[in-house]
């Protein structure tokens, strides 16, 4: 289901809780609702939707990738660039890492350790931080 984004930035930086087998729905409701923001986001975290799980979903092509309690365990390369966020007016300056590896659950529970680059991996730092409480 579509959801509102939220803009309440003291909502959203607090940091989310590990999801479990009952947040799954979530998932779902995640995907539709990037899917009907696609022309100005590029990926969101559950608490963008009032839910304080760790939850992230990003665009890659034509696909929406969820990852489900993602831990970033190694970054290489950073470089700074400016970054906006639906939830955010305006931009911000921002530190990131080229190359990332990226430990996390699929919606079937099953856990993946991966490296993602460059476009991919700024998208899924900056949904991280959004887990963590940090708004860029
Ligand atoms: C380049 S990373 C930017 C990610 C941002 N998503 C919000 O959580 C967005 O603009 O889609």
């Amino acid at each position: 289901m579509i959801k509102p984004i939220m803009k309440d930035l003291l909502f959203l930086g607090e940091k989310s809780e590990l999801a479990t087998k009952e947040d799954i729905h979530v998932v779902d409701d995640l995907i539709d609702t990037l899917r009907e923001n696609l022309e100005n986001c590029v990926g969101m975290a559950a608490n963008m939707i009032g839910v304080k799980k760790c939850i992230i979903v990003f665009a890659v092509g034509n696909s929406i990738v969820p990852m489900i309690n993602p831990v970033i365990t190694k970054k290489e390369n950073s470089y700074v660039i400016e970054e906006s966020c639906l939830s955010l007016i305006g931009v911000r300056q921002t530190t990131r890492y080229e190359t990332i590896e990226v430990e996390y659950f699929d919606k079937s529970f099953k856990k993946h350790k991966n490296k993602f680059n460059g476009f991919v991996a700024q998208i899924i730092q900056h949904e991280v931080d959004h887990c963590n409480g940090i708004i860029i």
